[in-house]
């Protein structure tokens, strides 16, 4: 089973506007809201691929029962903890340019750290755990390290979709799969990063590194799998960009979808890449329609 851990989920609140002015009246022109923090939305796109999975993690008061009211209503299977404090609301501002602003996050007690962890020793080597997204503002900073520690105790494999301060903390232990954007990997390297060749160069250093398999995007420059025995880069399809909130996600729920059926892992890299551009073109997650409508203008080629 593959179980989604998002410590940090939200309510992501999209509005719509011609232009932000600051110190001003902002009228919007859209909203919409959706149930968002990152394990969740990969968890809600592994469900639109018809994949089962478990959404876990800290959800708490009016915003935490949204967001569970939604996944439930959906069909995505959960198991929260719940803690006191209300789930985050993230305002994502869509003008110009794309402006996000997420919230710290609820307080997370020891008792609600120790359900966690009691969650996550149940694990077996059957089972796949994601872990996405921020460590709330009042956490141990060392949340990953402790939980990875676990999952390798437990036999279960693991993914993470975190800042790059995080993938330097779990890198060692050997995590399935790691998704970081070429600003991410930049940040790992202390350099700029630009073309695919550059990002398969340092994803290829973070597979040295104890990662099993890395996926790096350049959002409209493409995307490289760097896996133990090949690279493979993708060109990106040509669409209208409506918000990339969740794109990122969107390609990990698809790879691990798609690889975990029995697609093999050139294919899967190649739907991820569907995935993450049909939610960039979609307010919201991209529905499985899209993602596979776009499939076609996507090539991979190995280049190693
Ligand atoms: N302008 C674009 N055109 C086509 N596809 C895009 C574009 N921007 C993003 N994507 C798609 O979304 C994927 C992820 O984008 P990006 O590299 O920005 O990741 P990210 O920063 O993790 O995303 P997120 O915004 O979810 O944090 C890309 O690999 C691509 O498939
Ligand atoms: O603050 P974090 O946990 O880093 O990111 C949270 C978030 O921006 O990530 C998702 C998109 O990837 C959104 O649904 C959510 O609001």
């Amino acid at each position: 089973m593959i179980y989604t851990l998002t410590l940090n989920p939200s309510v992501d609140y999209i509005v719509g506007l011609e232009e932000v002015k600051l110190g001003n009246l902002n009228r919007t022109n859209a909203e919409a809201k959706f149930p968002g923090g990152k394990g969740i939305n990969v968890s809600r796109v592994l469900l639109s691929m018809g994949v089962n999975s478990v959404a876990t993690g800290f959800v708490g008061g009016f915003t935490g029962a949204y967001v569970k009211e939604c996944l439930n209503r959906e069909g995505v299977k959960t198991s929260f903890i719940e803690v006191e404090e209300d789930t985050r609301i993230n305002i994502k501002l869509r003008a110009k340019e794309e402006t996000e602003i997420n919230a710290q996050g609820p307080n997370i007690s020891a008792e609600n750290l120790q359900d966690l962890k009691r969650e996550i020793s149940q694990l077996g080597s059957n089972d796949i755990l994601v872990l996405a997204g921020s460590i709330p503002a009042r956490m141990p900073e060392n949340i990953y390290e402790e939980l990875v520690t676990i999952c390798n105790e437990a036999g279960a494999e693991f993914v993470v979709d975190a800042e790059g301060s995080i993938l330097k903390k779990i890198i060692g232990y050997q995590p399935f799969l790691i998704k970081p954007n070429h600003h991410e990997l930049g940040q790992f390297f202390g350099r700029e990063i630009h073309t695919c060749e550059e990002a398969a160069h340092y994803g290829r250093k973070l597979q040295e590194m104890g990662a099993k398999n890395v996926i790096v995007s350049l959002a409209d420059k493409g995307a490289v799998l760097i896996t133990g025995q090949a690279a493979f880069a993708a060109n990106v399809p040509k669409g209208e960009m409506k918000s990339s909130v969740g794109a990122g996600d969107s390609m990990v729920a698809a790879f691990l979808g798609k690889y975990t059926s029995g697609t093999s892992i050139d294919e899967a890299f190649r739907y991820s890449v569907a995935a993450g551009s049909a939610t960039a073109f979609s307010i919201g997650l991209g529905s499985r329609e899209t993602a596979e409508d776009l499939l076609q203008q996507i090539h991979v080629t190995r280049i190693k």
